[in-house]
């Protein structure tokens, strides 16, 4: 091959042509380097017929620089790309970029500079010296890992290393991870659980396309099942890859994989040190019997990773909306999930307690396959579920929970038993106004309010990010303390349980305070080790977690998700409060939930009052069918913004007026979006709903190519779109 087309990580060039220099070898999937005027660029070499570009001249053409050290990116995964970038209308070199997702990685192996103890004394003794040589008995390590593994500063160990108490130790970045012993650890399966597993493991050994859905209920033993093919992929030098929807569920689950296992899983998300983003993706890119990574545990950019030998892909939790990203490349990394174990020729298990609507639809017309786990491991039984009708026991005024809520929470702390209160909102309270003049804090990039956080004497936007400290006095009258907060958030709960119970001990469990690895598991310790007695929370502690103690869950505001721009919030509060109804009870002690509601009749809250989840998702799938929603038709979202209003005003309305009259795609809009402003751009939107049949993505493109928009205006597309703000 003299002449080769490379995808080039950058959208705006896409596609370019080079010659090969002689004596270079090249083939399909290379990452290469090229010259560009006087820069460089990385690129993958391209089947020239399958990505369409200019041709340039032979004369004309550049040799390439040089092939990067790492392993061809295999055609099941260039095919994976040209999928994503061609069903979600995104560039292809945007979803590349996902898969070259490490710059140090391409640079090929490194090795870093370690110490170790030479057993020498130094010549004089302090106490951090002294800690210093207890603590790094056994480890090996740089400065800054040995730092802290000792809790002494850099500098005294550099002052060992002159005296050399301490000696370097030139090791290979690309060391392999202690391997996973798929025996180390079997658990006894109940019946149920073994045969499910058993399906799943010859699923495994069959190597070929499976798409499951894991339906079990809430503390049926989803994972100990799932890690059977786990195990038996590891047995067959396969490559596994999980993907967990939050970060604070993963150091559960390691702690889990690592009881099972006898190691930790390699480990994948947006938080990793460059070092470690390397090393993990050079380890993934080489097969397990070459000392390559086995297990992956990730968050949704791991699905893009080049997997020498994937075997098996787990999506658990798979109805959570965190796996659709929703900016850049706006996929859901559920479906690209199974996408790629299409193009792989493996299984892919979708587990969850609550399937997505879509997925039960597949599983019913039988393109995925469907394996029940219908009861609850170890004999525990489903938590009784009871409606509090706040029309009818309304809380006092200023509170939120309805005076039998607060009495059985009491009852609960009596007998050192744990309650989990939800509400799906940080902070302290929604909105926060001055009594003397009516002024409500606002953010100014965005049309949305300020929320306030009294942990942190903070008002923070929820959107944007922006945070200010709260004011002692009113910005627009000058009035001192005048601020009220209006409506509950999870902080003002939390005081409220402090009053009916002062003695009781709390924790608030949200994004905010449980913002790193550490800080969930320090969380999941405590309320494991019953130092907690209520936790209040939001949707991030709505699953995964297991409290053996914990008996009562309360549902502050049932109602809550009913509103808003969720397309699909009956299902999205049918499967949050199931979901976190599912946390009561799940050890010997029975479960209670009380939903407090000012609706106790609407379908989704009536139907979980019921425990009657086939009812609800039938009578959702008519409500579907009859809106002609997914899964029968399909959403589309056409997002215009600028930072000028007129700009983006003006530009949406071009694009309405060039709309395609289509009989099976409808489109409306453009009209300004609910969240009109964001990050300081204003945002108008359109909304385009197409039959199952229609060629939804060629008429965008064609649609919208070749329009020629001012600079300052960006046009998003969000195909099968979850929020509508
Ligand atoms: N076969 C087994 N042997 C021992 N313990 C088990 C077994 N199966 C499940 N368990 C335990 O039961 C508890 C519930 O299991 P797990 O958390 O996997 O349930 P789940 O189906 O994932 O529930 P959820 O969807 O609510 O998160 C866990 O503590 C788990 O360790
Ligand atoms: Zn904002």
């Amino acid at each position: 091959m003299r002449r080769i087309r490379l995808l080039v990580l950058n959208a705006a060039l896409g596609v370019l042509d080079y010659r090969v220099p002689d004596g270079m070898a090249v083939e399909h999937g290379n990452v290469v380097l090229a010259p560009l005027g006087p820069r460089q660029v990385t690129g993958i070499v391209w089947e020239e017929e399958r990505l369409p570009g200019q041709s340039v001249p032979e004369e004309k053409l550049r040799p390439i620089l040089s092939v990067l050290p790492v392993p061809p990116i295999r055609a099941e995964l260039r095919r994976l790309i040209e999928w994503t970038a061609d069903y979600y209308c995104a560039h292809m070199s945007s979803v590349a970029r996902m898969v070259l997702a490490s710059g140090g990685a391409l640079k090929g192996g490194v090795t870093v500079t370690e110490y170790r103890l030479t057993g020498q004394q130094p010549d004089r003794m302090t106490p951090q010296r002294k800690a210093a040589l207890e603590k790094l008995e056994d480890q090996q390590g740089t400065i800054r890992e040995l730092a802290e593994i000792a809790g002494v500063s850099d500098g005294v160990l550099r002052g060992l290393v002159s005296q050399g108490v301490l000696e370097p130790q030139e090791v290979d970045a690309d060391r392999p991870y202690k391997r996973a012993q798929p025996d180390h650890a079997e658990p006894v399966l109940s019946p149920q659980q073994a045969e499910v597993a058993d399906e799943l493991v010859k699923a495994v050994e069959a190597e070929d396309f499976a798409p499951i859905l894991l339906d079990g209920v809430t503390g049926s033993g989803k994972t100990e099942t799932y890690f059977e093919p786990v195990a038996s992929a590891i047995r067959a030098g396969k490559q596994v890859l999980v993907l967990l929807p939050e970060i604070a569920l993963t150091e559960n689950f390691l702690r889990r994989f690592e009881d099972r296992f006898g190691t930790q899983p390699t480990l994948w998300h947006s938080s990793l040190k460059s070092s470690e983003r390397r090393r993990a993706w050079r380890a993934i890119a080489r097969p397990p019997e070459e000392g390559g990574a086995q297990v992956v545990v990730g968050a949704r950019s791991a699905l893009f990773l080049p997997y020498a030998k994937l075997g098996l892909i787990v999506v658990d939790e798979a109805h959570e909306i965190s796996f659709k990203q929703d900016d850049g490349v706006r996929y859901n990394a559920r479906d690209v999930a199974v996408m790629r174990g299409h193009f792989e020729r493996i299984p892919v298990v979708l587990a969850s307690a609550t399937p997505a609507l879509e997925s039960l639809h597949m599983a019913e017309v039988g393109t995925y396959r469907k394996l029940d786990l219908p009861s609850r491991f170890g004999g525990a039984s489903l938590p009784t579920i009871r409606l509090l009708d706040l029309t009818e026991e309304p809380p006092e005024r200023g509170r939120w929970l309805a005076p039998s809520l607060a009495r059985e929470l009491f009852t609960r702390m009596e007998r050192g038993e744990q309650t989990l209160l939800f509400l799906n909102r940080r902070g302290y309270a929604p909105l926060t106004l001055c009594r003397n003049c009516g002024y409500r804090f606002q953010c100014k990039q965005c049309s949305a309010w300020l929320v306030e956080h009294r942990f942190t004497h903070r008002l923070a936007c929820h959107h944007c990010g922006h945070e200010e400290p709260s004011p002692a006095a009113c910005p627009e009258c000058g009035e001192k303390d005048s601020l009220v907060p209006c409506g509950p958030g999870v902080e003002r709960v939390a005081d409220e349980v402090r009053e009916i119970a002062p003695e009781a001990r709390i924790a608030v469990a949200t994004s905010d305070t449980l913002n790193s690895p550490a800080r969930a598991a320090e969380f999941v310790a405590m309320a494991e080790s019953g130092a907690i007695d209520v936790i209040v929370g939001t949707q991030l502690v709505t699953k995964g977690f297991h409290f053996p103690e914990l008996t009562l869950v309360g549902v502050v505001d049932a109602d809550l998700g009913l509103e808003g721009g969720d397309l699909r919030a009956a299902e999205r509060v049918y499967q949050q409060i199931a979901q976190v109804a599912g946390r009561a009870g799940r050890a010997s002690k029975p479960g209670e939930v009380l939903i407090q509601t000012r609706h106790p009749d609407a379908p989704v809250i009536a139907a979980l009052a019921a425990g009657d989840r086939d009812a609800f998702y039938a009578a959702e799938l008519e409500a579907r069918r009859h809106a002609n929603a997914p899964p029968f038709g399909r959403w589309a979202a056409i997002i215009v913004s600028s930072e000028d209003d007129k700009e983006a005003r003006l530009a949406a309305a071009r694009i309405g007026d060039a709309r395609p009259r289509l009989d099976d795609i409808m489109i409306l809009g453009p009209a300004p979006a609910p969240l009109a402003q964001l990050r300081g751009r204003y945002r108008y939107r359109l909304l385009i709903n197409a039959k199952r049949t229609a060629a939804l993505q060629d008429a965008i493109r064609d649609w919208l190519d070749p329009l020629d928009l001012p600079r300052g205006v960006r046009v998003g597309i969000d195909i099968d779109p979850y929020s509508f703000v």
